[in-house]
């Protein structure tokens, strides 16, 4: 008795114990304080200006309005910013307990890959996110593999159906080594000679399994098509006819594992994970709506063939690093009193590929480790397109609702068990064609919304905004890393799309103020604002580093003097800001140099790519012109690389944003050198007016120091990557006149 009844005890606590847990941030209550001392020194900053505006007449007075509606943006943005930690938690998973209690009943997971063109993309990288996932650790019956092709490529295909071979070895592998990350690449770079490997004949044969497979595909990537000997070998490249281009082609479904089939084994005898090649029908008509059609074929076809109740959203080149990532994932979605409300459960976007000091701030370590989080604390996580696990039922447009718990179908369904893979394969072409969607609420309710660059970021609203929350969960291992832009254009170009999709989110009916109103939290509207927008708050940057320094050339102040009590404001609030960001940024992990570059990503970003936006979207609203969805380049050349590793920045292209960055390096140049000469050789200068124009002389130096880069590839460099002299010959021509516009 008194044993049992001590079982029943530890199963009731047991019982009880939640499988994830939110904790506050400790030090909130301090942060809270300090942050309201920023807004009293902004306040002040507004206070200032409107009381010191020049008289009718005065030198600078348009400047002074310009000044103060610069102040009064930078002021907003900074409220939308702080509400992303005013309520920072994190989440806590307890896999060991999923594990204990619900071992038996893991549901279905059906895992979306996207890739779009096998030239950005090489498939070798495509095929190692593929054989990570398919090597996670979790019941291979349950796991369902899906490559969405929008390429439309026989040679991505091709790729697959190496790795389902490679698959066999590469799984059982894993599995009983225990190796991480399960990427094949990875794995093999990182452990290039592994003498401790107890079975090193096993390990030295998979790698040179690896290293074939990999040539193969590489020598016929370098031929650029399938030999007839392959194509005979595979049902599925019949498909590829001469009519098959990328985009005009017919459905194409292949099952290439069947994970039914109780013969589709591993090595060691284990079954193999489902494992499917989709390109959905493309035709020049019909708009394809880039990674969301994508993203809503993927969830009709599998619905057909698997129809897992979780959907794992990831993009071609982002592989599984932690085995586990999915049990993690599953505590939210299954936890007995909270998991019925979650959508959805997003990681941090993370990479492999960032240098020392994260030469482009493509970390991100500030918006993973704290703001994201701080979505995460009012129940908004945001959706960010990978690393993204998923509800079905809520990406697939239903609400949720108290009195109607929907709970995750444990009960692993097979409800295709009976059809034939060819039946199934007929059934998924049918819902991945072009006029499947017509006239249904595809892209409006159901699935992702349409017409979007961040196709992501609005459907992850509207899924909010259907009563669900959303989980944001950093581990400290990361989950899933990807490959970022390793060159300036590519970096900039990235942002530029997502800018874009963000302000229109802003401006249409999708407005977190008005959508959301009643439906997320008001910390929620506002954080999502200080992402939506990125693209208007380039008006007042490149205001701010464009006029004061061409008033400090023409001698006319446009701050307090440092002896005025009113300089005092804007010390606080730079210094005060300058400080902390640097203290967030290396508790992040990013280095002190790193904090710097992120300084110098942020001007070039917000007087380029967001400037871009801000002209494109509007263009956009008005009707002239058409979403598009420039895909980041995941290769580069040897040399290029060679320059992203030393951390030189990458600048050889003659793109007008770099005519920008040049022209406001050299004008802010110009302006500082212009105006010390002037000091310098004009004896009525006196000290009052330096004191004066002191703070624009320091503000027009930081802008100097943060472009000495953009000098050096001005005039110093000359290897690939300096800046083309057209570049440099425009630049020197825009800023010289614009320092002889009089003011
Ligand atoms: O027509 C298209 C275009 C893109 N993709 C895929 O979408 C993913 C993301 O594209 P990428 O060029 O790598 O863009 P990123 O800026 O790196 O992507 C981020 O931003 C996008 C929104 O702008 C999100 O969709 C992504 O998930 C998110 O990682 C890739 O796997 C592509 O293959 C398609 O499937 N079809
Ligand atoms: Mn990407």
């Amino acid at each position: 008795m008194g044993t049992q009844g001590t079982v029943r005890e530890d199963q009731v606590v047991m019982e009880a114990d939640p499988l994830f847990e939110r904790r506050q941030a400790k030090g909130r209550a301090a942060y809270r304080v300090f942050a309201s001392t920023v807004f009293v020194g902004i306040c002040l900053i507004w206070i200032y200006r409107v009381s010191y505006i020049p008289r009718v007449g005065e030198r600078g007075r348009w400047v002074w309005f310009g000044m103060f509606m610069a102040e009064l943006c930078f002021g907003f943005f900074w409220v939308f910013t702080q509400s992303l930690r005013w309520n920072f938690t994190r989440s806590y998973p307890f896999k060991h307990r999923l594990s204990q209690r619900h071992e038996e009943k893991l549901p279905g997971v059906d895992i979306f890959v996207c890739t779009a063109d096998p030239v950005i993309e090489p498939p070798t990288l495509v095929i190692n996110t593929i054989l990570s996932v398919m090597s996670c650790n979790y019941p291979t019956e349950k796991l369902a593999v899906y490559l969405s092709d929008d390429g439309g490529s026989d040679l991505t295909f091709y790729a697959l159906l190496e790795a389902s071979h490679f698959a066999k070895y590469w799984i059982p592998f894993c599995k009983t080594n225990n190796i991480e990350p399960r990427s094949p690449e990875t794995y093999f770079a990182h452990n290039s000679n592994e003498q401790q490997f107890t079975n090193y004949q096993e390990w030295s044969d998979v790698k040179n399994l690896y290293e074939e497979m990999k040539e193969r595909i590489e020598s016929t990537m370098e031929r650029g098509s399938i030999s007839k000997e392959i194509r005979d070998k595979h049902k599925g490249f019949s498909e590829w006819n001469q009519n098959v281009t990328k985009n005009d082609h017919q459905p194409i479904v292949q099952i290439v594992i069947d994970g039914r089939d109780e013969t589709a084994v591993d090595n060691n005898g284990y079954r193999l994970p489902t494992l499917v090649y989709m390109a959905r029908e493309k035709r020049p008509q019909y708009s394809h709506h880039f990674k969301a059609g994508a993203m809503n074929a993927l969830i009709r076809v599998s619905s057909e063939i698997s129809n897992g109740p979780i959907i794992l959203n990831l993009d071609c080149d982002m592989y599984v690093n932690d085995s586990d990532a999915i049990r993690d994932a599953l505590c939210f979605f299954m936890d007995e009193k909270k998991g019925h409300e979650i959508a959805y459960v997003q990681h941090p976007q993370t990479f492999n590929n960032i240098t020392k000091n994260d030469l482009y701030a493509n970390s991100y370590s500030v918006a993973n480790k704290v703001e994201l989080a701080g979505m995460g604390g009012y129940g908004s996580a945001l959706y960010c397109g990978t690393g993204c696990f998923h509800r079905t039922e809520s990406l697939c447009g239903n609400s949720y609702s108290e009195d109607n718990k929907l709970r995750l179908d444990t009960n692993y369904t097979k409800k295709n068990d009976k059809k034939t893979v060819n039946e199934l394969e007929e059934a998924a072409k049918i819902v991945s064609s072009c006029s499947y969607e017509k006239d249904t609420l595809w892209g409006k309710e159901i699935g992702l919304v349409y017409g979007c660059a961040v196709e992501d970021i609005v459907t992850g609203l509207t899924i909010q905004c259907r009563g669900w929350k959303s989980v944001y969960y950093c581990p400290n291992k990361e989950a899933f890393l990807g490959v970022a832009p390793n060159t300036l254009e590519v970096a900039l170009i990235q942002h530029k799309r997502w800018c874009e999709g963000l302000f229109q989110i802003f401006l249409t009916k999708y407005c977190p103020f008005i959508y959301g109103h009643a439906k997320i939290k008001l910390g929620a509207q506002l954080g999502y604002c200080a992402y939506l927008t990125w693209a208007p708050i380039s008006l007042p940057t490149l205001y701010y580093v464009i006029v004061p320094p061409l008033c400090l050339l023409h001698g006319i102040p446009l701050f307090p003097q440092v002896s005025s009590k009113w300089f005092l404001p804007y010390a606080y609030v730079f210094i005060s800001k300058t400080v902390y960001s640097m203290v967030e940024t290396s508790a992040c992990g990013s280095t002190i140099k790193g904090w710097w570059n992120l300084q110098r990503m942020w001007v070039f970003r917000r007087t380029t790519s967001y400037f871009f936006a801000f002209i494109d979207t509007i263009i956009k609203q008005v009707g002239l012109s058409q979403t598009t969805f420039a895909i980041t380049p995941k290769m580069v050349t040897d040399d290029v690389l060679k320059r992203y590793k030393q951390e030189v920045i990458e600048f050889g292209s003659s793109n007008t944003m770099f005519t920008i960055i040049a022209t406001l390096a050299v004008l802010n140049l110009f302006s500082f050198v212009g105006a010390m000469a002037k000091r310098v050789t004009d004896l009525e200068m006196d000290f009052k007016t330096l004191e004066m124009l002191m703070p624009q002389v320091i503000l027009c130096g930081f802008v100097i120091m943060v472009n000495l880069p953009v000098y050096r590839a001005l005039f110093f460099r000359n290897d690939k990557g300096c800046m083309p002299h057209g570049v440099m010959f425009k630049s020197l021509v825009l800023a010289s006149l614009a320092c002889l516009v009089p003011i």
